[in-house]
């Protein structure tokens, strides 16, 4: 079967969604704290009801299980918030409502299904807020296998334009990027065994998502001399999607050993690098399961190459 229209239709909105993301940057956005003590921004929100709203209208059957929830934006409270945040949205859809773009943002309350989209409307929220890299991530997954990814990484530089980049993948047809300013889709590999240059490794700026200490000797230990590049979000996908660096390592914060993956944090960028001729398992080289419900509980740690030195990683992970 043909992904031919879930993939336009994912990117259209993605795109979109980035730009919003990218104006509400300009503005210096402040940080609103959710439950688990974690930030949001008007940008999370307002991405999340622009990729919800065009999932609605194409595969109103699908559903969407999203990062974030309406619950308190609609809280009297939080009034000038969703206000400010409607404002961005109308941008984009003039007629907008706040009504309606609540409504939108609930529609990611789906569950895990036979067919479902994921989406996390910005990874990296620490990172946007940081002025650093972000980005905006969308998958669909059918039984369990991810059959479209889509990454929109606006803060992405690029060679000779202004910075932003989209990572597109079908199941089975390659992996592609284009500028976010335009151009065409231009087919993209991860990095060769030879081509010494780019044989770093990447991990999170956060200390606190992942073990630092040990990504390092781990990268080592296969023979990555370099030290590691840091970078927010699934941008890192990117990266070794586009044969930028040969590894990410995400292992388990030695602060928060219970700590599971989220599906969102991971389907789109798995998809962009597996067709990009990497792998991508968890550390003890299982595959990420995409079936289960919105926490990858069975996975621990992810870790992501360029296929070749995956057995490698692996090994010196488990021995
Ligand atoms: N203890 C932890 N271990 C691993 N990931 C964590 C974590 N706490 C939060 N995260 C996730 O890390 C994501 C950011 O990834 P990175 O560190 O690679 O930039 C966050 O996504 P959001 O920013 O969408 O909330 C969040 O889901
Ligand atoms: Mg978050
Ligand atoms: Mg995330
Ligand atoms: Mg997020």
């Amino acid at each position: 079967m043909s992904y031919d229209r879930e993939k336009q239709v994912a990117m259209e909105a993605a795109i979109l969604a980035a730009k919003l993301c990218q104006q509400v940057r300009q503005d210096i956005p402040e940080a609103i704290e959710k439950q688990d003590k974690s930030p949001v921004t008007v940008a999370d929100y307002g991405s999340q009801a622009i990729i919800c709203k065009a999932l609605a209208e194409t595969f109103p059957n699908d559903p969407v299980v999203g990062e974030e929830d309406a619950t308190e934006l609609r809280k009297p409270e939080m009034a000038d918030t969703l206000n400010k945040m409607l404002g961005y949205v109308q941008n984009i859809i003039p007629d907008a409502t706040a009504d309606q773009v609540t409504d939108w943002i609930d529609r990611g309350n789906g569950s895990v299904s036979p067919r479902y989209w994921t989406l996390d409307p910005i990874d990296g929220t620490k990172g946007f807020l940081r002025q650093d890299q972000y980005a905006v991530a969308l998958a669909l997954i059918e039984d369990g296998d991810i059959k479209v990814g889509v990454l929109a990484c606006p803060a992405m530089p690029v060679e000779g334009s202004e910075p932003g980049m989209l990572y597109v993948a079908v199941r089975g047809e390659g992996a592609q990027m284009k500028p976010l300013a335009g151009g065409e889709l231009q087919p993209i590999h991860v990095v060769s065994p030879d081509d010494t240059e780019n044989l770093r490794f990447v991990e999170s700026v956060e200390a606190a998502h992942g073990d630092q200490s040990r990504q390092n000797a781990m990268a080592q230990a296969v023979g990555i001399t370099a030290a590691s590049v840091r970078v927010d979000s699934q941008a890192k996908y990117g990266i070794v999607a586009s044969g930028k660096a040969a590894l990410y390592l995400r292992l388990p914060s030695p602060k928060y050993p219970d700590y599971r993956e989220n599906i969102w944090d991971h389907a789109a960028g798995a998809i962009v690098v597996e067709e990009a001729g990497g792998k991508v398992t968890d550390m003890y080289g299982k595959p990420l399961n995409f079936a289960e419900g919105q926490k990858m509980i069975d996975n621990r740690g992810v870790v992501v190459s360029n296929g070749v030195l995956h057995e490698k990683i692996i090994a010196v992970l488990n021995n």
